[in-house]
């Protein structure tokens, strides 16, 4: 084994995502990242935390390799460019699972989740799945083979999806809010599935999520975007306001506030209307432009 390869060996250890001056604009749009820097070390599990619009999908779908960005070495997921070396997804290395009803298996592309197709088609389907994972996620996830994909709920549907999404054992998972739809047991249990492959094998996920239940005892660190900004990066552990504050959701919200205030104090007040008539006024005679003053 030739010394390079080592090397690469050593520095896929020391970071599992890297991701340097990152730039990205939407087409037409003003630049959402502009210099955009976050590393996530291997055995991680960061959460990715951001009002809404604030890039978090963005991010996770660049680090996905599904858009194009600068150069190879801007986003590098297991050393290698996602974008540009599309073996990270076809070997299941990289997994992506996201809000809609669909799943990219590999090479097989985006599979649709809601034709007339049984859970057991759609699971057995993936090729080259270790069965006794396979087993363990059905298990896990509390799958009825029989299901009929155009007729379950979307909590049901969500298990499929998830359950295929994992059946390749990744050593990244990019997680865009897929537990939204699940029940407290499954979400939960599909948490402790993570940690169990984050500290067994190393893996690394990252979770974009509005829903704090249960994460601070999950994630090791916090990612704080706003606007396309990185404004935190931080060990769990070493999170100060999290020592005084009772809860992750409690921290998170009053970053989000905080935010949101800063925000209002940039807000340019409209010109001011002439003030309306009273109804209560003696003067006041219904106008035909009222309407307008709703
Ligand atoms: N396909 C698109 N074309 C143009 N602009 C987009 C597109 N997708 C997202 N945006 C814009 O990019 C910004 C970031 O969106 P993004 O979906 O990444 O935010 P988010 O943090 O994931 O939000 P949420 O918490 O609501 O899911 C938003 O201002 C959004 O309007």
């Amino acid at each position: 084994m030739g010394k390079g390869v080592e090397e690469g060996e050593v520095r896929r250890r020391e970071v599992s995502i890297q991701i340097c001056g990152l730039q990205f604009a939407y087409e037409g749009q003003p630049p959402l990242f502009a210099e955009f820097s976050l590393n996530v070390s291997p055995g991680s599990r960061c959460l990715l935390v951001g009002a809404n619009g604030s890039g978090k999908t963005t991010l996770l779908r660049i680090m996905a390799g599904k858009h194009m960005v600068g150069g190879k070495d801007v986003v590098r997921v297991l050393n290698t460019s996602a974008f540009h070396d599309t073996s990270l997804v076809c070997s299941g290395d990289l997994a992506y699972l996201g809000g809609s009803w669909s799943k990219s298996v590999g090479s097989a592309g985006e599979v649709p989740l809601q034709g007339d197709f049984s859970a057991e088609h759609m699971i057995f389907g993936v090729e080259g799945v270790d069965p006794v994972r396979r087993e363990k996620l059905i298990e896990l996830l509390d799958i009825d083979l029989h299901w009929r994909m155009h007729k379950v709920s979307d909590g049901q549907r969500r298990r499929v999806q998830i359950c295929m999404g994992l059946l390749h054992p990744f050593q990244v998972l990019l997680l865009d809010e897929v537990t939204v739809d699940l029940d407290v047991v499954a979400r939960l249990d599909l948490l402790d599935f993570f940690k169990e492959e984050c500290q067994e094998r190393g893996a690394t996920v990252v979770y974009a999520t509005h829903i704090f239940d249960g994460l601070e005892t999950w994630a090791t660190d916090v990612a704080y975007i706003r606007d396309g900004e990185l404004k935190r990066a931080e060990k769990l552990a070493e999170l100060s306001e999290l020592s005084s504050a009772s809860n992750l959701l409690s921290v998170v919200e009053s970053w989000l506030r905080s935010e949101t205030k800063s925000t209002a104090k940039k807000v340019v007040k409209p010109p001011t209307r002439p003030s309306r008539p009273s109804p209560f006024d003696s003067t006041f005679r219904p106008s035909r432009h009222m309407a307008y003053y709703r």
